[in-house]
């Protein structure tokens, strides 16, 4: 199937979107050159110089195909060869029912397969500015952290004012500084899934007057203040840093991140904990932990000073603390046709976060779908998107036109994570002699919506098989 004589498709980015977009390409016979500017020059947030390098969290999320989007996203990916998905599992560390990774290993095999791939080429440099005219298709997944040079060429091609906003990365902690006199391992309601125990969780237990004292060191905490241009800029509400989230309400904490519930602290079994910080397993060794939901834009002396004051945390180490990045993102809806290219400009499409996808998986799945469609279009197939009914669909379709928003009205298109939300309705199939009501009807409706979706993923999957 593979096709030396057809001239090679370029993709800019070897992160999640690159890495993938890459594969697919590959895979379907036709050569790529893939462009990464690291270890030449490097983003704020990377530390190598490895493909598909995770910058924050290593969690893929839920790897639940039945009931939650994300772990249906994993699923379709799978069925389409995703090399990310390949990886992932392959190097899998223990999350309860999350998809948690090891992240040297995740991004070292993901690397030694694209450089093994006889139709890849990797070339290690910036594209500073639009593509030269004779790459007639590329695809551009440079990212969140794009390098200024292209992101100011892409912001003059497309008219548009980038738009930014802000989030923000926690802290991980070595474990061996870790009090277990305080803190113990469980998983939420024990939970085992995929790769997990059901103790895979380090939980810190606080009463109502440590969580209150808390609450008021991160309410008065020194903050990395924002310049004055940035003041506007607003924060994806996914992924709020943990003292704006404490600014919404005294209550909001432990509601969120901080959540007493599904855990028993074995070291005072009989007294409710009133707050709970858990802490996830980050490397394939076992040795460093992430705060989860603690991204926070906390100074690194408050950060330090305020997270030790968690039962359990007194003496922790931090392998890195928490942090602020700037995220850009194209107004899809508007700039992109149904196939991810550029109206302005067709032989860009673009993949990855920079077209207003939220988060790994995600940015890996718009990846995954422009490596297929300009490997289409280069073999002068047909391009077919995947049916909204499934979530590869549900994800393209909202940053190509499922987003509404009027004319003439402040854009406000943000960043998206895959959900039930963005799928067509479904009736919740009737169960005989039962009328389902409140979670068991939600469910059952996920599970339908699921069901629908892995049935629709086969036959688009087939469709493209057929055309070949
Ligand atoms: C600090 C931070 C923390 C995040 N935390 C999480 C998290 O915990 N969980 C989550 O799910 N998502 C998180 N995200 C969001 C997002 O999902 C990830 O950034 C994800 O890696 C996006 O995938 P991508 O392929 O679009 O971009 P990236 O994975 O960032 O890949 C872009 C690649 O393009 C390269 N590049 C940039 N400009 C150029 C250029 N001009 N020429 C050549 N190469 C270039 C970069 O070096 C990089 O390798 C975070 C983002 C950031 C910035």
């Amino acid at each position: 199937m593979s096709d030396t004589s057809l001239s090679p498709i370029h993709v800019v980015g070897a992160g999640l979107a690159g890495s993938e977009a890459a594969w697919q390409i590959a895979e379907a016979g036709v050569p790529v050159v893939l462009h990464e500017m690291r270890p030449v020059r490097m983003t704020e947030a990377h530390l190598g110089q490895g493909c598909a390098e995770l910058v924050c969290s290593n969690s893929f999320r839920s790897d639940d195909a039945e009931t939650n989007a994300v772990g249906l996203l994993h699923a379709e990916m799978r069925r389409c060869g995703s090399i990310i998905m390949r990886c992932g599992d392959a190097h899998q560390v223990p999350a309860g029912g999350a998809l948690a990774v090891d992240r040297v290993g995740f991004s070292d095999a993901v690397t030694a397969a694209l450089e093994a791939h006889p139709l890849i080429e990797i070339r290690r440099e910036e594209i500073a500015g639009l593509p030269p005219q004779d790459w007639d298709s590329v695809v551009v997944a440079t990212g969140p952290l794009t390098s200024p040079a292209l992101s100011e060429a892409i912001g003059t091609a497309t008219d548009e004012d980038s738009l930014a906003f802000f989030d923000a990365i926690a802290p991980i902690v070595h474990k061996d500084s870790i009090d277990f006199s305080k803190a113990w391992y469980q998983s939420r309601y024990d939970k085992a899934g995929p790769g997990g125990t059901g103790a895979d969780y380090i939980n810190c237990p606080l009463d109502k007057d440590q969580y209150e004292a808390f609450v008021d060191a991160l309410l008065s905490g020194e903050k990395t203040e924002f310049r004055d241009w940035e003041k506007d800029t607003p924060y994806f509400d996914g992924c709020l840093p943990i003292e704006v989230m404490a600014e919404r309400g005294r209550e909001t904490l432990r509601h969120g991140p901080m959540k007493p519930v599904g855990l028993t602290n074995p070291h005072d079994p009989d007294v409710k904990s009133y707050a709970i910080v858990q802490l996830r397993q980050d490397n394939a060794l076992g040795t460093l932990y992430n705060m989860v939901g603690f991204q926070t834009k906390l100074k690194y002396g408050a950060q330090a000073a305020i997270f030790r004051t968690i039962p359990g945390l007194k003496n922790a180490e931090f392998a890195r603390l928490g942090g602020l990045h700037r995220n850009t993102f194209l107004n899809s809806p508007k700039l992109l046709d149904g196939t991810l290219r550029l109206r302005a400009m067709p032989r860009l499409r673009f993949a990855g976060q920079i077209t207003g996808v939220e988060g790994y998986v995600e940015s890996a799945a718009i990846g995954l779908l422009a490596g297929r469609f300009a490997a289409a279009e280069r073999r002068g197939l047909t391009i077919v998107p995947p049916p909204q009914t499934t979530a590869l669909g549900a994800l393209i379709a909202h940053i190509t036109g499922g987003h509404l928003s009027e004319d003439g009205a402040q854009r406000s298109f943000q960043p998206m994570n895959v959900n039930f939300g963005l799928f067509p309705p479904i009736d919740v199939p009737k169960v005989p002699g039962k009328r389902l009501r409140g979670k068991e009807k939600t469910v059952a409706r996920k599970r339908a919506m699921s069901a629908r979706a892995l049935a629709d993923i086969d036959a688009w999957i087939g469709l493209r098989e057929a055309a070949e």
